[in-house]
């Protein structure tokens, strides 16, 4: 990105006082949230403190009661999720829901096809050759999904997410489950998206991945931010130890 968009564009992600409400339960209490282009954010917090509702104010399952979330700059508060992601925002979920009677080539080229309006059939194929081929699945392309081990299917949910030709990727729980060899290998595949310019909110209870992937840490407590900074200062934050580690 040039100099210059980085001045007039200096945030991807900028969400504001958001607050959402579950009948008379407030789970998120006016929270701010920002991500620079190519940024790697974590979002962190105990079991129930807002992060999937949070993440789901953003990428459009919910709309929040007040607060604002701006995209590149421009107001997506009340936007369909279908309109965030063709716009670049992407989200993989924890759980993977591949369509099962497809090919794990189908299984790319229909998001594919859906996010980017794509009508010419070779140019989809090509890119999901380039996609498949990105996430270590290029081998596997005519395989059935019930053939994929947890990690290959972590892998093939990061790809459809990878289809929307995101600038931010939400990563929700990609390596819950995982083994610790099978964490440093989708770590990896986090590392490199990252480093091909897209940035990336990492929300997972592995704290060495969050430390070792993340440039800066967001904890949310009981729908409220309690800290937002570096890494290690954000670790060694008495607030959060106390809070999150329950020390
Ligand atoms: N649709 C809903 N209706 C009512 N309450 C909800 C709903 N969705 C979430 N909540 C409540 O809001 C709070 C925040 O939940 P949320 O799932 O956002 O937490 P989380 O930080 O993602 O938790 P986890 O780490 O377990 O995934 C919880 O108390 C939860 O029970």
């Amino acid at each position: 990105m040039s100099a210059l968009a980085q001045t007039t564009n200096p945030l991807i992600l900028d969400a504001s006082g958001i607050v959402k409400r579950f009948g008379g339960f407030t789970a998120l209490d006016g929270v701010d949230f920002t991500v620079r282009p190519g940024e790697r954010v974590g979002l962190i917090g105990p079991n129930g403190s807002g992060k999937s509702t949070f993440v789901n104010c953003i990428t459009g399952a919910l709309v929040p009661e007040a607060g604002r979330v701006l995209f590149e700059g421009a107001d997506i508060t009340r936007l369909s999720a279908h309109r965030r992601a063709r716009m670049g925002l992407a989200r993989s979920f924890q759980i993977p829901r591949p369509f099962k009677g497809m090919t794990i080539r189908e299984n790319i080229e229909i998001p594919l096809a859906f996010a980017a309006g794509e009508t010419s059939r070779r140019k989809s194929a090509e890119r999901a050759g380039e996609i498949l081929h990105s996430v270590g699945l290029g081998p596997r392309a005519a395989d059935l999904p019930a053939s994929l081990s947890q990690v290959e299917l972590r892998r093939l949910e990061l790809g459809r997410a990878l289809a929307a030709n995101p600038r931010l990727l939400i990563a929700d729980e990609a390596m819950a489950g995982l083994s610790d060899s099978e964490v440093d290998e989708i770590l990896e595949l986090l590392v490199r998206l990252n480093g091909e310019g897209i940035a990336v909110i990492l929300i997972e209870h592995i704290m060495r991945a969050v430390t070792g992937f993340c440039e800066r840490i967001v904890v949310l407590v009981a729908g409220k931010k309690i800290a937002d900074g570096a890494a290690a200062e954000v670790m060694r934050h008495p607030d959060v130890e106390r809070a999150y580690l329950g020390q």
